[in-house]
């Protein structure tokens, strides 16, 4: 059983339990009084590479790598840097993450919220949307493609912003021909964990123009997005180095400073 099937089973046991727990009804009665989302796709599409920055406290690969007493208080400083939007890692037991993380995260900030999760049924976009977000990751390798189409629609139906999660060119066609307007090449695969780098580049110029582009995973620098954006990302998603690093609203600046250079505008 590869990683990536092993979290999906410890996420349906999770599900059915809050499930049990909280009708349908009830999630979208909460649904209809959250705040009214916000367009997830202008968000991502200003000058410059917009920087999504992630609210992570774990990984499968790297462990504990930050407690983050105070998710809301770390997604002010990503904001307070220049972030275009929040990823809020909603998965329990190897992220770290809740439900209760993504509602403080919206509670605090002005833009875009990610739900970053594995989400496999409607009910999850339903969380997702009474919780606040704004977008939901939709992990391409996680799903048949009758999933993945029917979770695509559920989620514009309901205001939400698929964001579509591709590590080949295989997935790209999957998630082009489901509909995404944005579609993220994730360096690391989750059936294995290991980062490759070279993932952006062998993928994106599979990605249709009108579609936004964004680089996931490994972003260690100012560095790594100016390499992205030459390879053609209209974002970056970064989530360890920021909670790991001495000092999040800064290196979110750096970053955001190395996105709008005007060296950088002119050659994309
Ligand atoms: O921490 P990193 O290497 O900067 O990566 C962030 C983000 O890309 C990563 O957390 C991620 C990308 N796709 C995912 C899907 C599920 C869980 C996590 C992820």
């Amino acid at each position: 059983m590869s990683v990536l099937d092993e979290i999906i089973d410890g996420v349906r046991a999770d599900l059915a339990e809050r499930q049990a727990r909280v009708s349908l009804d009830e999630l979208k009665e909460a649904a209809a009084k959250a705040p009214a989302a916000k367009d997830g796709v202008a968000a991502l599409k200003g000058d410059g590479v917009a920087v999504i920055c992630e609210v992570k406290r774990s990984s499968p690969s790297k462990g504990a790598l930050a407690a983050i007493a105070d998710p809301a208080g770390l997604a002010a400083d990503y904001e307070a840097g220049g972030a275009a939007a929040i990823s809020v890692l909603t998965e329990q037991r190897r992220f770290g993450g809740s439900l209760a993380d993504l509602a403080a995260v919206r509670a605090r900030v002005d833009v875009p919220v990610l739900r970053k999760d594995f989400i496999v049924t409607a009910y999850q976009l339903w969380e997702a949307r009474a919780h606040g977000a704004d977008l939901a990751l939709l992990i391409v390798a996680a799903l048949e493609q009758e999933a993945l189409v029917s979770l695509v629609e559920r989620a514009e139906s309901i205001g939400l912003t698929p964001l579509v999660e591709v590590h080949d060119e295989d997935e790209v066609a999957r998630a082009v021909d489901a509909g995404a307007k944005i579609i993220g090449v994730n360096a690391r695969d989750l059936r294995t964990l290991q980062v490759d780098r070279g993932t952006f580049a062998r993928v994106a110029p599979e990605i249709p123009g009108h579609i936004v582009k964004i680089a996931e995973s490994g972003v260690r620098g100012p560095h790594d997005l100016i390499a992205y954006a030459n390879e053609g990302a209209d974002a970056v998603l970064v989530g360890e180095s920021l909670v790991t690093g001495r000092d999040p609203r800064s290196a979110v600046s750096d970053l955001v400073a190395a996105g709008t250079h005007p060296a950088l505008r002119q050659g994309r």
